[in-house]
């Protein structure tokens, strides 16, 4: 087979947030299992950071792939900027253009008998016309399910959405999502955007170009397994029409080996759950872009205390405090004496802006995750047969807390929004239903255990529709016997 495989140079385009990076480190490893011989790049929208990613690819003992910056530096990165501001970096990184076609093109002269194929973000549909007219193949990497982004793209394409029930904004009405009659959703799982737009607007003009990408690309890069995922792909093949799909993930990193033999002495979060009985703590964070209200903060600081169940809260800064730096915790977040009394007391940790999440979600004292539903935090919950409770906050999350807790059952939602009102005895119940002796948690466990087998027997190398194995057949149809990007 090798004789007939062409060389390949491989082109991965991030967005540059975490939620996006992480796993495109993941499709690095990836690419390099499924085709060992291709030569891999990662394209980042900011000299600042491509240290630091060289250091992470080295870590994840990925030494060969290079990392080539393009000079988006008065930029920040969307997960040190405001929300509000993500519309405009996503708008801001087409001027990246003229530089990503000046690295694509010396690519090809570099090596004329190879093929280029790039990788790009779901956010980068630009990137589209510069492979094209450089004679390279292109695939969109979607870095979320294919549930929540079929649903996405689809109420994106549809706008201005009109609630078959809702008199009024504030009424949570219930409509059919265009094109999929059989999915009801509420107002409420709408983010203001989406809601308000009219097809004119900055966010539908911008998504438009994305999914008209979405339509034109080569292939179809989903970050799910079509093992967990049938319906959801089975959906987005629907609203794509020819495009192949390729379920390339689950595109997940592994948990340090010792977090597995419980010795954990270099990290106080790790080495406190060591302390803790197994299934017994709730860990809580909303991934590394969104943030609930201060009032709400405080809301579930009291549900948590009145749960008297273990936890570990990771906390960045509440919507309105930005720019507050990575170390304090200011008094309007958090009940007066909240964190020393639940520190002290042996019920919980309060971790400020980041904790290693795959390494919490793999120890045996991990119960259930409190968290806004973000595709890669889901998918590494269910990697380690973590039950969830759900807490939406925007983007695709309405749409994977559905899918989580209707389709798979191993999710309750407890609160949807970023301004929703929170109660502390609801909350401090949806805990205990999660973490309590109960018949719900029992049967959670057993569902998201099953997941776990599903995520695991696609992260194996041997079975057909593992991840590697798709990657192959991606590889073989574009760069194999078939050519597409010489047709
Ligand atoms: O303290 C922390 C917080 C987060 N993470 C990691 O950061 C990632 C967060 O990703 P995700 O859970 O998907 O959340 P977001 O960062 O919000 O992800 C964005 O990207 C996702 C994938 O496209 C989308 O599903 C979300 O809606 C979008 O907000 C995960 O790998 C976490 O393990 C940590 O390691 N430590």
């Amino acid at each position: 087979m090798a004789g007939s495989e062409r060389r390949v140079h491989v082109v991965l385009f991030p967005f540059m947030a975490q939620g996006h990076v992480l796993p495109f480190r993941c499709l690095a490893g990836l690419v390099r299992r499924a085709r060992p011989g291709a030569s891999v790049t990662v394209v980042v929208a900011a000299p600042g950071a491509a240290d630091s990613l060289r250091a992470s690819l080295a870590a994840d003992g990925l030494h060969g792939v290079r990392v080539h910056a393009l000079p988006l530096d008065d930029h920040p990165a969307a997960d040190t900027c405001h929300r509000d501001q993500l519309i405009a970096l996503f708008v801001a990184s087409e001027s990246l253009r003229p530089a990503f076609r000046r690295f694509v093109a010396g690519l090809r002269a570099a090596d004329p008998g190879a093929g280029v194929h790039v990788m790009a973000d779901m956010f980068l549909g630009w990137t589209l016309g510069v492979a094209r007219d450089a004679g390279a193949s292109h695939s969109v990497v979607v870095t979320c399910g294919a549930y929540g982004s079929a649903l996405y793209f689809s109420l994106w394409s549809s706008v201005p959405l009109v609630p078959d029930t809702a008199s009024s904004p504030d009424d949570d009405g219930a409509f059919t999502v265009p094109r999929f009659p059989g999915v009801t959703l509420r107002r409420s799982q709408l983010t203001d955007h989406l809601a308000a737009a009219d097809g004119t607007d900055a966010c539908s003009t911008f998504i438009n170009k994305q999914v008209a990408a979405l339509r034109s690309t080569d292939a179809l890069l989903v970050n799910t397994a079509e093992s967990l995922e049938p319906e959801g792909l089975a959906m987005l093949r629907r609203f794509l029409g020819s495009v192949p799909v390729y379920p390339i993930g689950p595109l997940l990193r592994a948990a340090a080996p010792s977090t597995v033999k419980n010795n954990n002495a270099g990290s106080p979060i790790l080495a406190w759950l060591d302390k803790q009985l197994p299934g017994s703590v709730l860990y809580v964070s909303f991934g590394s872009t969104y943030t609930i209200s201060a009032p709400q903060m405080m809301e579930l600081a009291a549900g948590l205390e009145k749960s008297a169940h273990r936890f570990v809260w990771v906390i960045r800064p509440p919507a309105g405090f930005d720019d507050v730096d990575g170390e304090s915790f200011r008094p309007e977040w958090l009940p007066e004496g909240f964190r020393e009394r639940v520190e002290a007391g042996g019920q919980g940790l309060v971790v400020r802006c980041w904790a290693p999440q795959v390494e919490i979600l793999a120890h045996a004292a991990t119960g259930a995750f409190l968290t806004h539903c973000g595709w890669n935090s889901v998918q590494e919950s269910l990697a380690h047969g973590v039950p969830l409770l759900g807490w939406p906050l925007s983007a695709e999350q309405f749409y994977n807390a559905k899918m989580l807790a209707e389709e798979m059952g191993v999710c309750v939602e407890v609160a949807r929004g970023m301004r929703a009102a929170l109660s502390r005895d609801k909350f401090a119940a949806a805990v205990e239903t999660v973490l309590g002796d109960t018949v719900e948690r029992a049967e959670m466990r057993r569902k998201a255990a099953k997941m776990k087998g599903v995520i695991s027997a696609a992260r194996e190398s041997g079975g057909d529709g593992s991840s590697v194995k798709v990657m192959e057949r991606l590889f073989a149809d574009m760069h194999g016997t078939r050519r597409v990007a010489d047709k």
